[in-house]
């Protein structure tokens, strides 16, 4: 089966990262998006981090009844910080007979040449990425395997400004499924 890797900290997951795996879904050839939950990124500070099991429970009320679409613990037990590499190292040897691609916003392709081993994984997987405001420029990265540049809708929010509304007091609802926004509230994770 061909599966696009979702990786992110979904700190906490959000609308913008739902309508991705949606799009990925109906406009390319991939037929499933794993969303693999990092506990740590290693280029972002733990201190804002929700507890990784917390933010992996969130995910899966969000895409709760969505067949084609998975939350993943799988960097839970991965050394720390979560290198992207290691993973796909990991994930190819446990589902040798899956075809994995990469999904990325271009925050995160601009930074590739920051990642571990980026070559490698630049040479060995096919990523699809769609352009996030203000990070426009796409690299040329010679010698990648296969690069889909997608014109996805965007929605113009991210995990840091939702954190924010939370402390301000402000509501979330909308940018987050109900769901997710019911358990957050209830525990008063971010605020
Ligand atoms: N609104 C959005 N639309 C599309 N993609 C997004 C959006 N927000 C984040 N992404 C992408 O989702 C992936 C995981 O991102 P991440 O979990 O860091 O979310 P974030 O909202 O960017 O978080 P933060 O604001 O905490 O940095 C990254 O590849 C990022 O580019
Ligand atoms: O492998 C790396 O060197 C690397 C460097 C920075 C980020 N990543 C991964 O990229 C994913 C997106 O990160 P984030 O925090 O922006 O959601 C997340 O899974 C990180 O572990 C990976």
């Amino acid at each position: 089966m061909k599966i696009g890797l979702y990786f992110g900290s979904f700190n906490p997951i959000h609308h913008g990262h739902l309508l991705i795996a949606m799009y990925i879904l109906q406009n390319t050839s991939l037929q499933q998006v794993w969303f693999v939950v990092s506990p740590q990124n290693p280029l972002k500070p733990a201190a804002s981090l929700l507890n990784e099991y917390h933010r992996l429970y969130l995910v899966q009320l969000a895409i709760e009844g969505e067949k084609e679409l998975k939350a993943l613990d799988i960097e839970f037990k991965l050394p720390k910080p979560s290198y992207t590499v290691d993973t796909l190292a990991y994930l190819q040897e446990k589902y040798p007979t899956h075809e994995f691609s990469v999904i990325m916003g271009s925050d995160s392709f601009q930074n590739l040449p920051k990642w571990k081993n980026a070559d490698w994984l630049l040479r060995n997987y096919s990523l699809y990425v769609y352009k996030r405001p203000e990070h426009e420029h796409l690299p040329n990265y010679p010698g990648a395997k296969d690069i889909h540049i997608l014109s996805a809708p965007l929605l113009p929010i991210s995990s840091t400004h939702i954190r924010q509304r939370i402390k301000e007091g402000i509501s979330i609802r909308y940018l987050v499924p109900e769901a997710v926004r019911l358990e957050i509230e209830r525990n008063g994770y971010y605020s």
